[in-house]
């Protein structure tokens, strides 16, 4: 069985694809930024003149949220993650990224790779997370 969602409430996808993609027991969710409805990002400060302060917690923090949202979508959460996929513009931001990483996951959550990238869909993006979910796991450990 295989179904598609957009999810109402969540920020529309910039393109024609799907937030999340249920397979099976597996929930698939493209890659997400900190981006928010209105279109604006959690993370992101530009003052009147122009300077712009890029946060990787608050980005970092908001992204797990936002992809909390979207497997609640797909009746998951964030403990049924198996794999996570980061992608980062700056290695220089990785100490911030694992740091709220940790606050959300440890060594019994989903593999995780990350690595860095030239450039993400927008210029204010530090971070974006693509992942799956495996419903399943949710009998596991019940
Ligand atoms: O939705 C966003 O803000 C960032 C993610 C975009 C993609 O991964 C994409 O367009 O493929």
């Amino acid at each position: 069985m295989s179904d598609a969602h957009v999810v109402a409430g969540k920020a529309t996808p910039r393109g024609r694809f799907p937030h999340v993609k249920v397979v099976g027991d597996l929930v698939f969710v493209s890659g997400t930024s900190s981006r928010r409805p209105d279109n604006s990002f959690a993370g992101v400060e530009v003052d009147e003149l122009g300077v712009t302060d890029l946060d990787i917690r608050t980005q970092t923090r908001a992204v797990i949220e936002n992809i909390r949202d979207l497997l609640g979508a797909a009746g998951a959460g964030l403990e049924d993650l198996v794999q996570v996929t980061t992608y980062l513009v700056s290695m220089n931001d990785f100490g911030g990224y694992n740091e709220v990483y940790a606050e959300y996951f440890d060594e019994s959550g989903p593999t995780r790779t990350t690595v860095a990238v030239h450039q993400l869909p927008h210029p204010h993006l530090l971070i974006e997370i693509q992942a799956t979910a495996c419903l399943s796991t949710q009998e596991e450990s019940s």
